[in-house]
């Protein structure tokens, strides 16, 4: 039998538990899901629809990756191949930073869903510092959420997995089986399911992402900076079957970094942290 208590939570963000029943699920399952949250839904599914289109438009190649600052479009002939993985990833992106390029072909619905995320954020790493053990808060260089004031690094990936067409590499997913770097991803509902989260118990389960729902999970970082206490959750994207295959998902999630010279452990700051990791993505 599969063990209910590794399913992620649905927490209600309107909740007085809320702050405690988040970091529980995140302790226990590294995932969390909060509905009530204070993202405007309409914008969000407005920003997926331009998105989709432009991503699927020749017009993303006026904004080609660079290798240095990280920004722009990767193509699904260059996608990430996961860390341990043969095949690339069956999936387009662009990576917007705060000093980086934004395209002229689509509104500013992203950066103003990128600007809600990024006020929630705060919030939830607050929540995260007040509830962690004192003896784990005492170990961090500096409060959570200040890790992240005035960071020019928190990273919005808007994905876009195009239709399958049935000519796929045999074993290549939407998105390999990996572990996130940063502290915490803030992950609005996708335009469709197929995230799925790998339980302590080696079984896959999928995350609840209906709309209206927000998906957040633990990343490296905070893994490391909290010593193990919550741990980066192995999560993918899968195929889908039938119909659904015929069809793109979009997925906007908000990577939370760092200022590259906060301290993450004795080890590490967020910047040689992000450095090592980058590499083996084959992203520097
Ligand atoms: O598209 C999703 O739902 C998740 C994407 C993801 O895990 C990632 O880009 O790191
Ligand atoms: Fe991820």
């Amino acid at each position: 039998m599969s063990d209910p208590a590794l399913l992620p939570a649905i927490v209600d963000g309107h909740d007085a538990r809320a702050p405690a029943r988040l970091v529980h699920s995140l302790r226990h399952t590294g995932f969390a899901v909060l509905t009530h949250h204070p993202l405007d839904v309409a914008l969000l599914q407005a920003a997926h629809a331009e998105w989709d289109a432009f991503l699927g438009s020749p017009a993303v190649d006026n904004y080609p990756f660079d290798p240095v600052l990280q920004d722009g479009h990767v193509g699904p002939e260059r996608s990430e191949t996961a860390r341990g993985h043969a095949q690339r990833d069956l999936k387009a992106f662009f990576h917007h930073y705060p000093d980086g390029r934004y395209p002229q072909e689509v509104s500013d619905a992203a950066l103003r869903c990128r600007a809600q995320a990024e006020a929630l954020a705060v919030q939830l790493l607050g929540w995260v510092q007040q509830e962690l053990p004192e003896a784990v808060r005492a170990q961090l260089s500096e409060p959570l959420p200040d890790m992240i004031a005035g960071s020019r690094r928190t990273l919005l990936r808007i994905l876009r997995y195009p239709p399958l067409r049935g000519d796929e590499p045999a074993g290549a997913l939407r998105a390999a089986a990996h572990e996130d770097i940063n502290l915490l991803t803030v992950l609005p509902a996708a335009t469709a399911p197929g995230l799925e989260v790998l339980g302590r118990d080696g079984r896959w389960r999928p995350v609840p992402c209906d709309p209206g729902m927000l998906v957040i999970n633990t990343g490296d970082m905070l893994q490391e900076a909290t010593g193990g206490w919550l741990p980066s959750t192995t999560h993918r994207v899968v195929n889908p079957q039938g119909d659904a295959a015929r069809r793109p998902r979009v997925s906007m999630p908000l990577f939370l970094h760092p200022r590259a010279e906060v301290r993450l452990s004795a080890r590490h700051t967020a910047g040689s942290y992000l450095e090592e990791r980058l590499r083996e993505l084959g992203l520097k």
